[in-house]
């Protein structure tokens, strides 16, 4: 059935018969309602019955509402007619202004066009603000260019146009600085300023290609510990890299050792000495990681300086930064050791901790090299972490909670992720300047660029204990008065793609974290009124 009465407005009035003003127009907004009235109204199909009146009601509501809908929309265009014409006769009007402007002028104005035009070029954008095409400047009495009135009229209301009478542009140029020098000649590939113009011709960072210049001949195996589908991957990649490839193999000594107890074929497996680790850079070619995230991570801090290129398989849970399966691991070395090979340039966060008790600044521990972040957090005290924060010697803020993450973008779907931080595609060059647990509603993360140096200290008169992880290991305490200077590092750790960087990050997001995994919504259901207007079911 429908309802038994017409829904009312305010005064109790119903809608329709109060569509009707006093001066007999009806009010363009009151329409509107009134046809969404109607259409919330008129879809609703009666109970079959035999109430030949309210179908009669119904066909004439339905004649009303469509009547409604040719004045509403007859309004409408005949609006926009109107605007058409007050367009017309505003530029009728400025073109007869012009032509009063030069009458006047012939006819005993003096005019110095030479030493106008001289000075002063139109650019593009004041062309296109002029009524007509006069290319010919001149001038009124009172010395100032006729067309300039008219153009200058036209650009005040039009911030695009550039005023440049009278006046020359000023010319600058564009410094760098780095590490307090003021060079980066390699700037100038990326950001140009000439003729006062700044632009920018290159992005910064970009997809990357690695191409072998001479054929890679050694690779390191860095393999997740106790494992046994790692050691079986392990063992028949050796094989196949040796026999297939001839290529020479590096593991760690626990490696060489399980791989030896297996068979003695395994002998040409070369590893090193404790102090030999340094050295491994200049030897190897290529690394492999069989693990999740954690091996990825133990790869980069074996390298205290440059990182060969990383080719991470997958053999953890999450693996947000392993993206080669290990099952088709013969295929894909083969396509990498021939290459080229899109990477991801994972930047690394070098720090140094300055101690209280240091002599100077030069007096420090480190470095510690992080792929994914430094935590400064309250370990096992129970007391609220003060830590005060600067950023290139400006005070940035007071954390006051269980302590603060600097994160790196690679590093920024772990611990930060965690923690409340954005998740940043890793080839976005900059620091994440997360807290944990804040102890005050308005402490947002933050993002700072890549090239700023940041200080977390321990206040002198610090309740608590506060500690340092890096990469989620090796625990160090920081005593009241010591510090932690954080920077980025010179040595990313280039890490091979599957597919491309941007590509790879967002499969891993979806696959890894579900990020935004919601049921689709179907679409039966209500719909906006607007949408059944305009599929013409009213
Ligand atoms: N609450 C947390 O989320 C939390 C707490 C402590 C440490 N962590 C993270 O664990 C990292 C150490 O990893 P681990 O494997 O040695 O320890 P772990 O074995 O405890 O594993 C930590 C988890 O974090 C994941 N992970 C590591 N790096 C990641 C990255 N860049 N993006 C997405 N996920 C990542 C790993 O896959 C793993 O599932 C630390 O750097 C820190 O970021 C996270
Ligand atoms: N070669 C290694 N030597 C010593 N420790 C390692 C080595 N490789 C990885 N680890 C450590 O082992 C732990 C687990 O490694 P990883 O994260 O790779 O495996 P997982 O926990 O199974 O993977 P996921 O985190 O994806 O579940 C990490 O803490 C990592 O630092």
């Amino acid at each position: 059935m429908y309802p038994r009465e017409l829904p009312s407005n305010s005064n109790g009035n119903s809608n329709v018969s109060s569509l009707q003003t006093e001066n007999g127009y009806m009010d363009s907004i009151a329409l509107l309602d009134s046809e969404k009235v109607m259409t919330k109204f008129l879809p609703q199909q009666p109970i079959k019955g035999d109430d030949e009146h309210l179908i009669e009601f119904s066909e004439a509501l339905r004649t009303v509402a469509k009547a409604l809908r040719r004045v509403s929309e007859g309004k409408a265009s005949a609006v926009a007619e109107a605007a058409e014409w007050k367009r017309k006769y505003e530029l009728e009007r400025a073109r007869n202004l012009w032509k009063e402007n030069e009458e006047l002028l012939s006819g005993g104005g003096y005019c110095d066009t030479k030493s106008q035009k001289a000075e002063r070029v139109p650019n593009q954008n004041e062309m296109r603000n002029l009524v007509n095409d006069h290319s010919e400047s001149c001038c009124r009495k009172n010395g100032i260019c006729s067309h300039e009135f008219l153009k200058n009229e036209k650009a005040e209301s039009n911030p695009m146009v550039v005023h440049n009478k009278n006046a020359k542009k000023a010319s600058f140029r564009l410094q760098w600085g780095c590490n307090g020098e003021k060079n980066g000649q390699h700037m100038h590939d990326i950001v140009s300023f000439e003729r006062g113009n700044i632009t920018t011709k290159e992005r910064s960072s970009k997809q990357i290609f690695l191409t072998w210049k001479s054929q890679p001949q050694t690779v390191l195996i860095l393999t997740k510990p106790n494992s046994t589908s790692v050691r079986v991957v392990c063992a028949e990649m050796v094989r196949w890299l040796k026999d297939q490839k001839k290529i020479n193999v590096y593991v760690e000594p626990r490696v060489r050792i399980e791989l030896l107890s297996e068979s003695s074929y395994f002998n040409f497996v070369q590893t090193w000495k404790d102090d030999e680790v340094v050295l491994l850079h200049t030897k190897v070619d290529l690394v492999v990681t069989l693990g999740g995230d954690g091996t990825v991570l133990w790869a980069a801090s074996m390298f205290k300086g440059p990182v060969p290129p990383v080719v991470p398989f997958s053999l953890g849970s999450l693996g947000f930064m392993t993206p080669f399966q290990s099952e088709r691991h013969r295929e894909y070395l083969d396509a990498i050791l021939k290459g080229p090979i899109s990477i991801t340039l994972r930047h690394r966060l070098q720090c140094h901790v300055i101690r209280e008790a240091a002599k100077d600044e030069l007096e420090t521990e480190g470095p510690f090299l992080v792929l994914n972040e430094v935590t400064i957090d309250r370990g096992i005290s129970s007391f609220l972490t003060n830590l005060e924060c600067y950023c290139d010697n400006s005070f940035v803020t007071l954390v006051q909670g269980d302590g603060l993450i600097l994160s790196t973008t690679s590093g920024s779907t772990a611990y930060s992720l965690a923690a409340g931080g954005s998740m940043v595609h890793p080839q976005v060059p900059g620091i994440l300047f997360t807290p944990i647990c804040p102890h005050s509603l308005s402490f947002r993360p933050l993002i700072l660029p890549e090239y700023v140096t940041l200080r977390v200290q321990v206040p002198l008169n610090s309740r608590g204990l506060t500690w340092a992880s890096f990469d989620g290991k090796d625990r160090i305490q920081l005593e009241p008065g010591d510090a932690l200077v954080c920077s980025m590092a010179p040595w990313p750790v280039p890490t091979a793609c599957q597919v491309d960087s941007t590509s790879d990050f967002l499969h891993s997001i979806h696959d890894g974290l579900h990020w935004n995994l919601r049921k689709t919504q179907s679409f039966d259901g209500p719909q906006d009124s607007s949408l059944l207007r305009d599929n013409g079911s009213l």
